[in-house]
């Protein structure tokens, strides 16, 4: 039988969070409850929002309690745990959300696939192993049967892959299928809302123009924003271009990290990622990806040189590859 360990957390005494894990079988739990606390309070100090603050020490506390079960210190009934792991351990386990997954976003359109005779889980295959590090299903004309169905085909794709799977809008879909998240709009279901219908490990994302919106976005626990439209686009109609500078703006308000969205392809996703902004993790695309015919030779290399400032580890490299927008037109 496995225990299950349950932590409630009350916010502002109106939301109500359930944090479940599974029991560490140790006898080594000595200090775990101060060093919850101090994990909340530094968190809080960097000035996460409570939720957050709450799930990163709740993280910690269980990686800690898992690392240091077998140790043998003292005779007493109860041992002390190693809080000190991280120090010593970097293999510790990944948040639930790791911001450089936003790094090289695709976000699927059933017309663009049905123009060009794909499958989604064909679409969200390719894009895998063209280097996406992050899929959301964005299926505006599906039927729910049908969403539901391929939403659980590409997951099934994803999971194995560690690629996060994200649903654009529809929460019930997310929840039925349990994909990794969601991503909504500002005309959508509010992501607070959305946090405790899907609790609070799923991803949510949620779009922004202004630095109130992003501001918003941080209150209400979402875990990043999408910015856009950097440049125009044809793939949504009516969509207010920020630009360069209003995504900057944006960026620099913004306490949650930011993907760029909106009229970006290989030819200006290095403009995009040069703008220096730490917390500007990458680059969201749908018709640069989806909308192209099957016409690129195994031989033609697309790179797209992003090194920056803004770069994380996984763009420490010499040059951002975006296979993807050649390997994605293949199928
Ligand atoms: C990563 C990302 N950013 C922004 C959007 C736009 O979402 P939304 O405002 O909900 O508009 P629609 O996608 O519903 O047209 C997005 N989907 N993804
Ligand atoms: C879905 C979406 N949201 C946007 C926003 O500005 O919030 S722009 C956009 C469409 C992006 O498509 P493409 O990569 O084909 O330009």
């Amino acid at each position: 039988m496995s225990l299950r360990v349950q932590l409630l957390l009350i916010i502002a005494g109106k939301d109500f969070y359930e944090l479940h894990s599974s029991r560490v079988k140790t006898r080594n739990t000595h200090g775990t409850g101060c060093s919850l606390a101090s994990c909340i309070a530094a968190e809080l100090a960097k000035g996460s929002p409570m939720l957050s603050a709450v799930k990163v020490a709740k993280r910690f506390i269980e990686t800690a309690l898992d690392y240091s079960k077998d140790l043998v210190i003292g005779n007493g009934p109860q041992g002390p745990f190693d809080h000190l792991l991280r120090l010593k351990n970097t293999s510790c386990r990944q948040e639930a959300f790791n911001p450089s997954d936003l790094f090289l976003y695709a976000v699927t359109d059933s017309g663009m696939n049905k123009k060009w005779g794909r499958s989604i889980t064909d679409a969200v295959k390719s894009a895998i192993e063209g280097g996406a590090t992050i899929i959301q299903l964005r299926e505006k004309d599906a039927d729910t049967g049908e969403f539901l169905e391929a939403a659980r085909a590409c997951l099934k794709i994803c999971r194995p892959h560690g690629v996060p799977l994200l649903v654009n809008d529809r929460i019930d879909i997310a929840l039925a299928c349990d994909a990794d998240g969601v991503h909504v709009g500002q005309s959508d279901m509010p992501a607070r809302v959305a946090r405790t219908l899907l609790g609070p490990e799923k991803i949510i994302g949620v779009s922004c123009k202004t630095p109130q919106h992003a501001q918003q976005a941080w209150i209400d626990g979402a875990d990043y924003i999408g910015c856009g439209g950097v440049y125009p686009t044809n793939t949504k109609a009516n969509n207010l271009t920020v630009g360069l500078d209003g995504l900057k703006t944006v960026c620099l308000s913004s306490k949650l990290p930011v993907v760029a969205i909106g009229g970006i392809g290989i030819s200006n996703a290095s403009d995009v990622m040069r703008l220096g902004v730490p917390n500007l993790k990458g680059v969201a695309v749908v018709s640069a990806l989806f909308d192209r015919e099957c016409v690129t030779t195994e031989d033609q290399e697309v790179t797209c040189c992003a090194k920056g400032d803004a770069m994380n580890s996984k763009m420490e490299n010499e040059e951002l590859q975006v296979r993807v927008f050649l390997i994605v037109t293949r199928i």
